[in-house]
C-alpha cells in the first residue's frame, strides 16, 4: 500500500474506528480529592490482548474499573472524559449498568465464585439477560466450560458447590462465567497472581484462544506474562500513560526511559 492510498487513521498510527473496541479520551479519575488518573487517551483494538503494566499505585486497576463503572457504586469517585464503546460514551449517566456489565465482563485477582453450584455460577448471569430453555442453557454451560478447558474436570459434578474447586479451577470458572453472557470485552485484573504456575500457564493459553473472539484488557505485574500474552502493552506511572506500543517494542526497545527502567527492574 502506498502512503497516498492510506487513510489518515492509518498514517497517524491509529487503528480504523471499527477495529477499536474501547477508545479512551482524556480520561481523568478522582477518588474524592485524590486525582488518580490524569488525561488518559488509549485505544483498545478489537480482538487483541492489551496489557497494562506499571508500579503499584500507578492507576492500572482504577482504569479497568472505569470500564465497567464499578466506581459508580461509591459516592465521591468520579470519572470525566470519554470512554467510547459501541458508539456511546459509557461515562454518561444514561448508560444501563446491567447491560454494560454483561457486555464488558470482569475477572478479579482472587477467584470469586458465587456460593452456588458450578452450573448455576454460569447460568445465573445468563438468566438475567436471556430467556433460554433448559436444553439451550445446558448447551451454554457446556460450551463455556469446554472453552475454558474445565468441562472434562467438572462434567460429573455440575451441581456441586463451586467453592469446592481448586483455585485454578475456580478462576477458569470465573472466566467461563464472564464469557457466558457473550461480552465483547473481557477485563482481567491480575487474574493469575493467586495461582500456581500450572494454573497460570493454562489461563495464559486460554487468553490466546479467547482473543479470537473477545477484546481483552489485562492488568499484570508479571513482565513475562505481559510479554507472553499481550499484543500491546501500556505502561503507566503515577496515574499517567507513559507509552503504549506492541509488546515486542515495549520489551525490546521502549521509547521512554521510565519504561526501560521499569521493565529492567530498576524501580517498582
Ligand atoms: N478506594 C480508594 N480510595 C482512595 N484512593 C484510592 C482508592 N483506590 C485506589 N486509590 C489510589 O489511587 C491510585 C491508583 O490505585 P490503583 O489501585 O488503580 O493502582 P494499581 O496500579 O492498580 O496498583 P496495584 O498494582 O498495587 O494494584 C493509588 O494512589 C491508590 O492509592
Amino acid at each position: 500500500m502506498t502512503p497516498a492510498s492510506m487513510s489518515s487513521a492509518e498514517l497517524s498510527g491509529k487503528a480504523p474506528a471499527q477495529d477499536v473496541a474501547l477508545a479512551v479520551r482524556d480520561l481523568n479519575f478522582h477518588y474524592g480529592s485524590h486525582h488518580a488518573l490524569h488525561g488518559i487517551s488509549l485505544d483498545f483494538p478489537a480482538r487483541c490482548v492489551t496489557a497494562m503494566i506499571g508500579p503499584s499505585g500507578c492507576g492500572k486497576s482504577t482504569l479497568l474499573r472505569v470500564f465497567n463503572k464499578i466506581y459508580a457504586l461509591y459516592p465521591g469517585q468520579r470519572a470525566t472524559g470519554e470512554v467510547m464503546f459501541d458508539g456511546r460514551n459509557i461515562l454518561d449517566d444514561s448508560i444501563n449498568l446491567d447491560m454494560l456489565r454483561s457486555r464488558i465482563g470482569m475477572v478479579f485477582q482472587k477467584p470469586t465464585p458465587f456460593p452456588m453450584s458450578i452450573y448455576d455460577n454460569i447460568a445465573f448471569g445468563v438468566r438475567l439477560h436471556e430467556k433460554l430453555g433448559r436444553t439451550e442453557m445446558d448447551e451454554r454451560v457446556q460450551d463455556v466450560l469446554t472453552r475454558v478447558a474445565l468441562w472434562n474436570e467438572v462434567r460429573d459434578r455440575l451441581n456441586a458447590p463451586a467453592t469446592g474447586l481448586s483455585g485454578g479451577q475456580q478462576q477458569r470458572l470465573c472466566i467461563a462465567r464472564s464469557i457466558a453472557t457473550r461480552p465483547e470485552v473481557l477485563l482481567l485484573d491480575e487474574p493469575t497472581s493467586a495461582l500456581d504456575p500450572i494454573s497460570t500457564a493454562r489461563i495464559e493459553e486460554l487468553l490466546d484462544e479467547l482473543k479470537e473472539e473477545f477484546t481483552i484488557a489485562i492488568v499484570t505485574h508479571n513482565m513475562q506474562q505481559a510479554a507472553r500474552c499481550a499484543d500491546r502493552v501500556a505502561f503507566f506511572y503515577l496515574g499517567r500513560l507513559v507509552e503504549v506500543d506492541t509488546a515486542d517494542r515495549i520489551f525490546t526497545n521502549p521509547r521512554e526511559k521510565q519504561t526501560q527502567d521499569y521493565i529492567t527492574g530498576r524501580f517498582g
